[in-house]
């Protein structure tokens, strides 16, 4: 309700956006770890949702293996969700991998609140591939094989990239080279947050 909402409604929110494989979990790890913001990805929250066996857990993972996008309603509720939860400890929230199309971004902002940056973590194709397989090998994702991948990053290219324009066009956003080593690629991240009052 509404008196749940007062409490995340001077939070601060930034979307991390990207490709899959792009690095945006690895550089939350780190703002977490010091700037003390909650991590929410909404793919984890997913991915928690079908290991609980429930039945919504079960059909989306039939959508999440063929690598498209669960329904934006969902999505949308889990997170908020999560953000009431966290609200009372919270420094700000990261929202990594949401929104995935300009549309989930509206109701994201009718819904919950705005972003203060959208954090947009950029590196090439070939890099994203190469880092999935790899990841593939040890993260017992289902979705991190050769075929999915593919349409994953067809769809981030179709659906998310536009995302990052809308946004542009509002100045929020920045851009952190994620072909560099970690370390480097957080340098960028925490100047963009230490430009944030
Ligand atoms: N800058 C970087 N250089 C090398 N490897 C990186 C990297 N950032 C992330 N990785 C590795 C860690 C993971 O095994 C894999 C995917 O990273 P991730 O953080 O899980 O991506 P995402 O959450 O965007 O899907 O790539
Ligand atoms: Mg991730």
């Amino acid at each position: 309700g509404h008196a749940d909402l007062d409490k995340i409604k001077d939070a601060k929110i930034i979307f991390v956006v990207g490709g899959p494989g792009s690095g945006k979990g690895t550089q939350c790890e780190r703002i977490v770890a010091k700037y003390g913001y909650t991590h929410l990805s909404s793919g984890d929250l997913l991915r928690a949702e079908v290991a609980s066996g429930s039945d919504r857990g079960k059909q989306l993972q039939a959508i999440m293996q063929k690598g498209e996008l669960v329904p934006l309603d969902t999505v949308l509720d889990m997170i908020k969700d999560a953000m009431i939860a966290k609200a009372d400890v919270s420094k700000g929230f990261l929202i990594d991998g949401y929104p995935r199309e300009v549309k989930q971004g509206e109701e994201f902002e009718k819904k919950i609140g705005k972003p203060c940056l959208l954090l947009y973590v950029d590196a090439k194709s070939e890099t994203m591939v190469k880092r999935l397989l790899k990841r593939g090998e040890t993260s017992g994702r289902s979705d991190d094989n050769e075929e999915t991948i593919k349409k994953r990053l067809d769809l981030y290219y179709k659906a998310t990239e536009p995302v990052i324009a809308f946004y542009e066009s509002r100045g929020i956003v920045k851009k952190v080279d994620s072909e560099l080593p970690v370390d480097e690629v957080f340098v960028q991240v925490s100047q963009a947050i230490d430009s944030l009052k």
